[in-house]
């Protein structure tokens, strides 16, 4: 895409990718709390449409990568845990700790299980994100082929979350990452754990699934 092919271009359009991630984000919270009257809905879906048909002319498709996503460099703008432009991403931000890491988000209604608190497939999902960056982080990257995960009290919602993960194992091409979930406020009183392992591909393996993507 030639407008983003110096870097001022790449700057301006990640940062317009995550001003309509955010404004998304806005609207699914919004649009899942809101009591507001029957008109009101039927003439937001209305607007919503409109707005969406631009976007819709031009896409990728399965195989290609966003223009603005460095795939090698880690950078994903859509991914729906993390991504800054994924309007279904809470999103969480992780970092390196030392030798594992921390993630943080605030989980709002759309995440929803039982009244007030996250749904147990949310947890799971954060998680599995938290142990695959560990096992990355740590050199061992692989794909999650196990991931157990003990819920011990229910997440609340609209809470900041304090999330940990740190390699506890390496056997070969299976790296055993484990994980928690607590709040922010409490990082003692754990919620969620979690372990996972991670299989590390072959090169025939890599080359087989993901060939048609890195070309
Ligand atoms: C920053 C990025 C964060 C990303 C986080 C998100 C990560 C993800 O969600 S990845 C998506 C979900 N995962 C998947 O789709 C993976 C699907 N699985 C597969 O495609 C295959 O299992 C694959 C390619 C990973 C491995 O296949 P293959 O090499 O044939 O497996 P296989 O030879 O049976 O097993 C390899 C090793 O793993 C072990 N293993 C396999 N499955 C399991 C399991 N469920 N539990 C424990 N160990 C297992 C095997 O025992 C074997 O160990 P060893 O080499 O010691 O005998």
């Amino acid at each position: 895409m030639s407008e983003i092919e110096n870097g001022h271009g790449l700057k301006r359009r990640r940062e317009a990718i995550t001003g309509l991630g955010d404004a998304l984000r806005l609207l699914i919270e919004q649009a899942t709390a809101t009591e507001a009257p029957t008109e009101e809905l039927l003439r937001a879906a209305e607007l919503i449409r409109r707005a969406a048909a631009p976007l819709g002319e031009r896409v990728r498709g399965r195989f290609e990568t966003a223009a603005a996503d460095d795939l090698l460099g880690g950078v994903r703008l859509y991914n729906p845990v993390t991504g800054a432009g994924s309007a279904f991403a809470p999103p969480l931000e992780i970092h390196r700790d030392g030798d594992g890491a921390v993630g943080t988000c605030t989980l709002g209604r759309a995440f929803e299980g039982p009244p007030s608190f996250a749904h147990g497939g949310v947890s799971a999902m954060l998680l599995d994100q938290m142990l695959g960056y560990a096992a990355g982080a740590a050199g061992h990257p692989g794909m999650t082929v196990r991931l157990d995960t003990g819920y011990r009290r229910p997440v609340p919602l609209y809470t900041p979350l304090r999330l940990t993960a740190r390699v506890a194992g390496i056997d070969g091409r299976r790296v055993t990452v484990t994980g928690t979930i607590t709040t922010a406020a409490e990082p003692g009183d754990v919620l969620v754990e979690a372990t996972g392992v991670f299989v590390a591909l072959r090169a025939e393996q890599a080359r087989r699934l993901f060939g048609p993507v890195l070309g």
